[in-house]
């Protein structure tokens, strides 16, 4: 029997380098063919055991647009695990934000990742990685890549992954907007585009063989930031610009700003554009604040771990 104490765990937000769909299936998912890139932005969430309730608490970026009661991703996660071990402990969670809510950078994912390690930790439920990813996907396609972190390629919903080898580290500037996007809206609006309806699952494959995602695996192991500016690119990108002819600007101002390229991160609004090294980004950033076309101009690297304890106090 060990002493009570409490678990921080974070998890790292994620940019999609390459990003393929095809039509959706029955279930309303897409068929994705996605390379992951888990990056420095991170949400930390705090575990504390309880009688047995289970609570949450929000700060940080967006905190305000993020819900506190049993709908929160992270409370989500907490309840399958004590569902599934049979466990009969409580938690109350702390989460500090980082990455932007409703980003396309799957901060609700990074969250719940993040409290399946803290309350396995906090529960003494020893579940392996594997089957805390397991019970990831149950909550969210983009939850087992949160887990992994690192660079990775995603097929089926983009939570069948495969680890990518990467070399070198990039460095990203996120133009991040202080509104969110909806996921299942962007994926509405490219059905709509393409006139597409849903098929069986039997048939729904990628509509393209994808050489993007081969293109982006590829260049990570090149280490060159020129190659992979090349590979970038992302199926969503044309239905979020639909939605919000905004981000057409904000990808244009970080080519102005001397980017290599931008891209938009999943379903966005997130743009993440690709710098050469760290003064680079420290410049490509400078213009791109002066430009005013985001609400935030944050400068991140990656690849990075994916959910792991940061420290355990007594
Ligand atoms: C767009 C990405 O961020 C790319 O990494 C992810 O695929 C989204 O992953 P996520 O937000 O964890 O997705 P979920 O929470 O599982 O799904 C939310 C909704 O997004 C849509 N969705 C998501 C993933 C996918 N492969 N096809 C979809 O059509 C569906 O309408 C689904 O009901
Ligand atoms: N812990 C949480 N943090 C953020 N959002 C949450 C959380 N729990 C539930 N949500 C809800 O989920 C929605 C999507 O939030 P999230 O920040 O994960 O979007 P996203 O980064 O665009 O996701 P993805 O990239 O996985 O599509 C939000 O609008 C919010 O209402």
């Amino acid at each position: 029997m060990r002493l009570v104490r409490d678990v921080r765990v974070r998890a790292p937000g994620k940019i999609n380098l390459s990003l393929t769909a095809g039509p959706p299936r029955e279930d309303g998912y897409h068929p994705l063919e996605t390379v992951f890139q888990a990056v420095s932005l991170y949400e930390e969430v705090l575990a504390r055991p309880t009688g047995g309730e289970i609570a949450v608490e929000t700060r940080g970026r967006g905190a305000d647009r993020v819900p506190d009661d049993e709908t929160n991703l992270a409370v989500r996660a907490a309840h399958l695990l004590r569902e599934r071990t049979g466990v009969d402990g409580g938690v109350h969670l702390t989460i500090t934000k980082q990455v932007p809510v409703a980003g396309g950078m799957a901060g609700g994912s990074a969250d719940a990742a993040a409290a399946l390690v803290a309350c396995d930790d906090l529960w003494e439920t020893g579940l392996s990685r594997a089957a805390l990813s397991e019970l990831g996907a149950e909550l969210g396609a983009d939850v087992p890549f949160a887990l992994a972190g690192m660079s990775a390629l995603g097929t089926d919903r983009g939570d069948v992954l495969t680890p990518v080898m990467s070399r070198g580290t990039y460095h990203w500037v996120l133009a991040v907007q202080d509104w969110g996007l909806s996921t299942p809206e962007v994926f509405a609006e490219l059905d709509a585009l393409r006139g597409d309806v849903a098929v069986a699952e039997t048939q729904a494959i990628p509509r393209r063989e994808g050489s993007a995602a081969g293109d982006v695996v590829a260049a990570l192991l090149s280490a060159d930031p020129l190659v992979l500016a090349r590979a970038l690119h992302n199926e969503l990108e044309e239905a979020a610009i639909g939605l919000r002819p905004e981000l057409a600007d904000v990808l244009a101002a970080a080519d102005r700003a001397g980017a290599l390229a931008a891209v938009l991160s999943g379903s966005g609004p997130t743009v993440a554009a690709l710098a050469l090294d760290a003064p680079h980004a420290a410049s490509v950033a400078g213009v791109m604040r002066g430009a005013e076309a985001a609400a935030d101009v944050l400068v991140v690297t990656g690849p990075m771990p994916g959910a792991r304890a940061v420290t355990a106090v007594g």
